[in-house]
């Protein structure tokens, strides 16, 4: 579909800003925390986080989005060192927990976080974001991820990163879950709170799920009465054409690493056609490349300032963090060719750099290098504000800020980016009223076109039993 970045009168949509952070020092540009004014390396300290939270919401940035991992990259037998050494996402703490404060301490700016279907329990896992729905006033998004590491799986019993195709088998099942306790098991009005006949909710109106699938089997009812939005924002990072095809179904987000915007708009156009084959409308997912900045008030300062960054780039640690590992859970070499890459990890994000290599044959540290330098803009806040009207006009909703430095990178953004974007209506100047789903999309809920939604008030006339559960399930099978 082709987007109309304009309004009537001319004047460019906002384009919505994450600030894309994680609960580490070192997370994407990585050697930065070691510049004298990197407070990164006190991400223990929550005030970091609360201050920073406040500052991007003076600002008016949509959402603060966390990243995450459930252990380390690289190869699965090897030492550890260069991870531990670079600060590269260990230590790194619980984004979920630190949410729980930010809500607190805020009161418009969304507030994302990670979670691995390996990690958590459906059940639990529905009930925590459920919580910090209730805390936030509804503001809460989860990026939806699989996983991309060996040494992640085996934290959680596993022998190895489990076979892409099933992680996202395994994703299905476990939004799935997720959905028929978010908006199957408390219909509207459930909650009474009624203390004259002391009752303090209908049960009639609540119903166990008796989920049964190849990994769970839950019960219900969800033990939350229903949060503002129900169900969180869902955001999804996966490229892969399995990823791709579980956003189209699911997500309402896309987060991308693209090289350009031409490749952008490829991207964006495919999901966004599996969208509507899946019963969506092409406009139900936004997308948000991630993207730095190095912002000078002339050229030639944009560019000193680049070289100062540069001193501090650590190519180990951005060769760490690309590490692609085979099937095996060995480390390619940074110079193996991308054709002879056969992993089970970033798949997607390996597919599309090959692609648009065209000039020579890409290979392993080209991953290294696109999230070094491809990802970050360097110039005046005018020049910036060209680059991102070309992001726009490839289809690009949003962009997810990458920072080097916490809080310096948003705070010159806030101060010298943003305004010149307002003059050109690229951001906004006013939050909307309303949980995060409404400031993005209108409403509190998830439209009707999105699965999940097909089990509001599907459970009432569901089965009552696992006795009943089994033989329903018995006949969809016999009749499949
Ligand atoms: C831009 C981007 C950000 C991601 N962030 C995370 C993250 O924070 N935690 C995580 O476990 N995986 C993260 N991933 C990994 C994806 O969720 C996904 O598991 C991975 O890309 C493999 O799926 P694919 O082959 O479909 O792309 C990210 C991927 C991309 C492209």
């Amino acid at each position: 579909m082709s987007q109309n970045p304009s309004n009537d009168a001319g004047r460019r949509k906002p384009l919505h800003f994450n600030a894309f952070v994680m609960n580490t020092s070192s997370h994407i540009h990585h050697g930065q925390w070691r510049r004298p004014d990197a407070g990164q390396t006190e991400f223990n300290d929550v005030n970091t986080w609360i201050d920073l939270a406040q500052k991007l919401e003076a600002a008016k940035f949509d959402a603060m989005f966390f990243a995450d991992v459930s252990g380390l990259y690289g190869d699965a037998d090897a030492d550890f060192d260069v991870y531990v050494n670079e600060g590269l996402q260990i230590p790194s703490n619980d984004p979920t927990v630190l949410l729980g404060a930010l809500a607190v301490k805020t009161k418009h700016i969304g507030l994302a976080t990670t979670s691995n279907v390996v990690q958590n329990h459906p059940f639990n896992f529905a009930r925590q974001l459920s919580t910090l729905d209730h805390i936030s006033g509804g503001r809460i998004a989860w990026n939806i991820v699989t996983g991309v590491q060996d040494n992640g799986a085996r934290n959680y019993g596993l022998d190895a990163l489990t076979d892409h195709a099933e992680r996202y088998r395994w994703a299905d099942e476990y939004v799935d879950v997720t959905f028929k306790l978010w908006e199957g098991s408390w219909d509207e009005g459930a909650l009474l709170k009624d203390k004259e006949n002391g009752r303090f909710s209908d049960p009639s109106r609540i119903h166990k799920i008796y989920h049964e699938g190849p990994r769970y089997r839950v019960e219900g009812p969800h033990l939350p009465s229903p949060s503002p939005q129900r169900t969180p924002l869902l955001f999804q990072a996966g490229s892969s054409a399995s990823g791709r095809a579980f956003a189209a179904r699911n997500a309402e987000a896309v987060f991308i690493i693209a090289p350009s915007p031409a490749v952008a708009r490829e991207l964006i156009a495919d999901t966004r056609r599996l969208a509507v084959e899946a019963g969506r409308r092409p406009e139900d997912i936004k997308f948000f490349p991630g993207l730095s900045f190095i912002i000078g008030d002339t050229e030639e300062e944009a560019r000193a300032k680049a070289k100062y960054y540069d001193e501090y780039v650590s190519v180990d640690g951005y060769l760490a963090h690309a590490a692609i590992v085979d099937k095996t859970g060995r480390v390619y070499p940074p110079d193996t060719p991308l054709a002879a890459v056969d992993t089970n990890t970033m798949k997607g994000f390996t597919e599309w750099v090959s692609k648009h290599i065209t000039d020579r044959e890409p290979v392993v540290a080209d991953l290294a290098y696109l999230q070094a330098q491809n990802s970050r803009v360097v110039g005046t806040p005018e020049q910036i504000a060209d680059k991102l009207e070309e992001w726009q006009d490839a289809g690009v909703d949003g962009i997810n800020v990458i920072n080097w430095v916490i809080p310096g990178s948003f705070e010159e953004f806030a101060d010298k980016v943003l305004p010149v974007l307002r003059e050109r209506g690229l951001a906004q100047t006013e939050y909307a009223e309303g949980t995060l789903r409404r400031k993005l999309f209108g409403s509190d809920h998830l439209n009707e076109r999105h699965p999940a939604a097909a089990y509001r008030g599907a459970f009432a006339a569901g089965p009552q039993s696992w006795v009943e559960a089994d033989a329903l399930r018995a006949g969809v099978t016999s009749t499949a």
